[in-house]
């Protein structure tokens, strides 16, 4: 009987903390596309002058590990050499028909992990991980047998090597000689992470042993993890100083029994597992009862149900049956995320359809907008994917439809201001405003109507990020799992508001016309009506938040940021048609529930049909420039300090006192707001 493994936690957690310690990789590999830019033992980014491996062989023309010191090649490259894996990029760079799935790095990983790992039958765990190699092979077929047959080749070329020939080798290969290279292949697609940098940029991936890896996904989880990158020699973390705080259940027949950890105990991990590369800690995102399972996502959260379904579907074969898919109806936040409104624009007057083909005008509008993104992503023309994405925001787009008499109308849907599409395209639209605001500033040398144009666009990116920000904070609300998105979402709307109120575009603009005091030259900023800078100086100096405190920092925050962004949205949104549209970014009670229409009323009505009214910029008037007096300046940056300060508070709830947090620090530092050192972490 094959047992479903689950980790649960050993003891009551709380909100914040550390439930592992940073567990060492049994197997990581970069991406193919960073092999030569950063060091395939820790991750680094690589000197000018990087370490080659130490080992032979090394092909010419061919895709190699490259290391950031002598440490690391020494450390790294005898596995590199042993697992096969210069002859894997030799033979996918020679035929890349060999494995035309894209990425190298799951083989390299799979190579490297079969090299460490004893030879032992290949179902169904292999060290105690799941490989799932019947599930993924019934449907996957391609990518897992070509992959397999790919690694196959390469160890088999290095068995043979130095006389080996790849088109001969190729030729001999049967149909059923790579059935452990797909067991260890599925291994690492069920198991393997991506692994990011500080920023968020993805390196590679890693699979790590079962106190990671048996933990399951849910849609609603109380974890989350980070990474932090290691060079050799790092000091054993386990089992020494373990702080271990979940420990594994064993579901067979929906019979929970703890399992012994025979199957692979700390001391096997320890010996199996490298002593360098990218360790992975998982942290509570919620309060966690001993006994309880804890989960983290294996998916984007902020996807509708039926994209995360598609998703963990395609990659694990397995149908999500947490709390939030089972609900029914939906929850609050999966509604939000897929509703879109029609109106039947063949009639006179504008009339919501109720009844219209959901999948069709998601599909429609979904090509759409990712098709824009793409644009602006691959392509780089920010203006024209601005435009693009604000037209459909207040045009919505049209569509014919069949009724059921088969007579044609035409039917034209809007996205609801909380639909995924809507959220990825705020943070197009965010960063896709802050570099025309760049581009502007870069054209012209003095005062003059472009210096204005770049305070506007940078003001519609700053309402951009905030847009954002408040909007996943509505969905947060009802979702507390999104915790990790918000603390992203809102230190970056932070730090946006914190560059407009001193951009110094600003400065000579107000200067000249409307002369303002320097809000940075203020001396140390407390905001008198809330606790946050208290809070965030606490979480600093003791590494962790207060549980109890965490509703009431929310509050006050809302609070606080509702009443500056009332008083600088109208000008925040001023030079965009469809941010005039949004009443609040931070109160959504506008927008009614999503059951009523009054949301699709009012954008429906305020953005009109008229010919023209596209959501690019207005002109510049008289009454814009007015916007930029003194007090709005000020508002600005404090709404800009507090949604920085609620950003690194929820970060530090996410991933302690890491790299996130002491980056909000350092720019509040810069402003003179904080008082203590923070110390950044590895
Ligand atoms: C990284 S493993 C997690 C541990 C796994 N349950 C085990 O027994 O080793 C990932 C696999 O666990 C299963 N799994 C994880 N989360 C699940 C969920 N919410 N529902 C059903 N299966 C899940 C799937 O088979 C998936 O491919």
């Amino acid at each position: 009987m094959e047992v479903e493994m689950e980790m649960r936690a050993g003891e009551e957690i709380e909100i914040g903390q550390d439930i592992t310690p940073p567990l060492p990789p049994l197997s990581s590999s970069l991406h193919h596309s960073l092999l030569s830019s950063h060091c395939s033992s820790c991750f680094s980014p690589l000197p000018p002058q990087p370490f080659a491996p130490l080992f032979t062989p090394t092909f010419p023309n061919t895709p190699s590990s490259y290391y950031c010191s002598s440490l690391c090649s020494s450390a790294d490259s005898p596995l590199h050499v042993s697992s096969a894996e210069p002859y894997l990029l030799l033979l996918l760079q020679s035929h890349p028909s060999a494995y035309p799935n894209g990425d190298s790095s799951d083989l390299r990983a799979a190579l490297r992990l079969l090299q460490s790992l004893p030879s032992t039958s290949p179902y169904p765990r292999l060290a105690g991980l799941l490989t799932n190699r019947h599930k993924l092979l019934h449907h996957h077929d391609h990518r897992v047998r070509d992959g397999a047959r790919a690694m196959f080749l390469a160890r088999k070329m290095r068995d043979e090597s130095p006389n080996f020939s790849i088109d001969a080798t190729i030729a001999n290969v049967a149909p059923h000689d790579a059935v452990l290279e797909e067991a260890v292949l599925s291994l690492v697609l069920t198991n393997a992470v991506e692994v990011q940098d500080k920023t968020g940029r993805t390196l590679g991936i890693s699979v790590y042993g079962p106190s990671f890896c048996w933990i399951n996904h849910s849609c609603s989880p109380n974890a989350c993890y980070r990474f932090s990158l290691m060079t050799p020699p790092t000091p054993p973390c386990w089992p020494e100083t373990a702080l271990l705080r979940i420990v594994p259940f064993g579901l067979s027949s929906g019979r929970a029994t703890q399992i012994e950890n025979g199957v692979c105990s700390n001391n096997v991990l320890a010996k199996e597992s490298r002593g360098y590369g990218p360790r992975v800690t998982v942290r509570s995102i919620k309060r966690i009862k001993k006994g309880e399972e804890v989960t983290v996502t294996y998916t984007d959260l902020l996807q509708p149900k039926a994209m995360r379904q598609s998703e963990l579907w395609s990659r694990y074969r397995f149908i999500c049956s947490c709390t939030r898919c089972s609900a029914s109806p939906l929850t609050y936040v999966d509604q939000a995320l897929e509703e879109i409104f029609a109106v039947n624009s063949s009639s006179s007057s504008l009339i919501l359809e109720r009844n219209f083909n959901r999948d069709k005008a998601t599909q429609l509008l979904s090509v759409y907008f990712d098709d824009a993104i793409d644009d602006y992503l691959s392509i780089g023309d920010p203006e024209f994917s601005c435009e693009r994405l604000e037209h459909a925001f207040t045009q919505g787009l049209s569509d014919m439809q069949l009724d059921c008499n088969g007579e044609t109308s035409q039917l034209r849907y809007w996205l609801h201001p909380l639909n995924y599409l809507s959220l990825n395209a705020y943070t197009t639209l965010a960063s896709a405003y802050k570099i025309r605001a760049t581009d502007m500033i870069a054209l012209c040398s003095k005062m003059d109507d472009h210096l204005l144009k770049a305070l506007n666009l940078s003001r519609t990116s700053a309402a951009y990020s905030l847009l954002l920000a408040g909007a996943t904070h509505n969905l947060f609300r009802s979702e507390s799992s999104l915790i990790v998105s918000v603390a992203n979402f809102w230190t970056s709307a932070g730090e946006s508001l914190l560059t407009l109120a001193k951009s110094s575009v600003w400065s000579e603009f107000v200067h000249r016309d409307l002369p303002v005091s320097n809000p940075c030259s203020t001396a140390r900023y407390r905001c008198p009506k809330c606790s946050l800078i208290d809070k965030f100086e606490a979480c600093l100096f003791y590494g962790q938040v207060q549980h109890a405190d965490f509703d009431d920092v929310s509050s006050e925050f809302i609070d606080c940021v509702s009443n500056f962004t009332q008083n600088v949205w109208n000008i925040l949104a001023l030079s965009c048609q469809y941010l005039r549209l949004i009443k609040s970014p931070i109160d959504f009670s506008w927008l009614g529930t999503t059951k009523d229409s009054s949301v699709g009323e009012v954008l429906i009505r305020s953005s009109g049909t008229k010919a023209g009214s596209c959501g690019t910029e207005r002109s510049i008037s008289g009454s814009e420039a007015e916007g930029y007096t003194a007090q709005v300046r000020i508002c600005i940056f404090k709404l800009g300090v507090h949604c920085l300060l609620y950003g690194g508070y929820l970060a530090s709830i996410c991933y302690g006192n890491s790299h996130l947090t002491c980056y909000v620090r350092n720019i509040l530092d810069m402003e003179g707001i904080l008082l203590n050192p923070c110390h950044e972490p590895n």
